[in-house]
């Protein structure tokens, strides 16, 4: 009789990975997160979105952020990049306060926010040039950004000419050229296919070593967050609030063979009784509309 396979828990580090986070709580604290609130107000009430959230994010982490819908991920990213404003607590970057949008924090969305009438080169220098940089140093910089995420042979092109994937990877080269301390990433492989999603997977893991950027990363695939992550920030919905907060075990460099090693089964199992507890939704049965005879029904 073989022996029944038992997962280890998501809390078993290796000595590698226990270092390593040593060393990532060794560094600077990027943004400090200081009960951080967010309610509003709609025709049907007060709707709290955010209550009460404290988390830190170091130097050089990658966070993702994970929750069932309407658990305030978004109202939480578009806080921390100053696009909207807390009713309550603060969010402090390298110590300031954040109290609007600013160069030193960078952006990418789910939906492409590309300039459709510029070039990649002139989407990416877009920037630059906003900051007041002007000339041929800027173009340069603007093609080393493109190399970097692999796009070089395309600077001339427009975006109606790339694939999806493409498109997103000069919105993170756009948000990437003006050198911002951290990068705000909300489902920005949601609307790719499955494929080219993994792929962008592995690049954006592959820019994140080689560029010197801390990164936060709101997305609902269990699966694109424990890959890419150090942490994991769960929250619950109504009201949103900090529910756990994971240290990923599986080592580093991440590969797609690791998506059913022992330790990341164990963080994935943890996470879907987070986001999924037994018991919360009860299984409804659909009615059955019979266009087949009953010699055609399957299980
Ligand atoms: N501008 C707004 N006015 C009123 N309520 C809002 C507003 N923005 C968000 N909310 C509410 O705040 C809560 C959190 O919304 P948010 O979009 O941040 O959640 P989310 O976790 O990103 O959701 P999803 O996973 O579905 O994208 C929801 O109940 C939502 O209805």
């Amino acid at each position: 009789m073989s022996e029944e396979f038992k997962l280890p828990s998501y809390r078993e580090q290796s000595p590698k990975v226990a270092e390593r986070f040593r060393k990532m709580y060794s560094r600077p604290v990027k943004m400090e997160i200081k009960g951080l609130s967010k309610t509003f107000q709609t025709s049907k009430g007060t709707t709290t979105a955010l209550k009460g959230i404290d988390f830190s994010i170091y130097h050089r982490e990658f966070v993702s952020v994970i929750g069932p819908s309407g658990c305030g991920k978004s109202t939480l990213i578009r806080m921390l990049a100053g696009l909207d404003f807390p009713t309550g607590g603060e969010a402090l970057l390298e110590g300031k306060p954040v109290t609007g949008p600013g160069s030193d924090r960078g952006m990418v969305f789910q939906g492409y926010t590309l300039f459709p009438w510029l070039t990649v080169k002139k989407n990416v220098m877009f920037g630059l040039e906003l900051s007041g940089k002007s000339g041929s140093a800027v173009e340069s910089e603007a093609r080393s950004w493109i190399n970097i995420v692999g796009l070089s042979g395309f600077e001339d092109s427009y975006p109606s000419q790339l694939s999806g994937g493409m498109k997103q990877r000069v919105a993170i080269a756009r948000a990437l050229a003006n050198n911002p301390r951290i990068l705000f990433m909300d489902e920005p492989f949601g609307a790719l296919d499955a494929q080219t999603r993994s792929q962008m997977q592995a690049y954006l893991l592959q820019i994140w070593k080689n560029v010197d950027v801390t990164i936060m990363f709101v997305t609902h695939d269990l699966d694109e967050a424990i890959y890419l992550s150090d942490r994991i920030l769960v929250l619950k919905a109504n009201p949103g609030e900090v529910n756990e907060v994971i240290e990923v075990p599986v080592p580093r460099p991440r590969t797609p063979e690791q998506f059913i090693s022992p330790e990341f089964l164990a963080t994935r199992k943890r996470l879907e009784e987070l986001i999924h507890p037994k018991g919360a939704q009860e299984e409804k049965e659909l009615p059955v509309v019979r266009m087949v005879g009953a010699e055609d029904e399957v299980e």
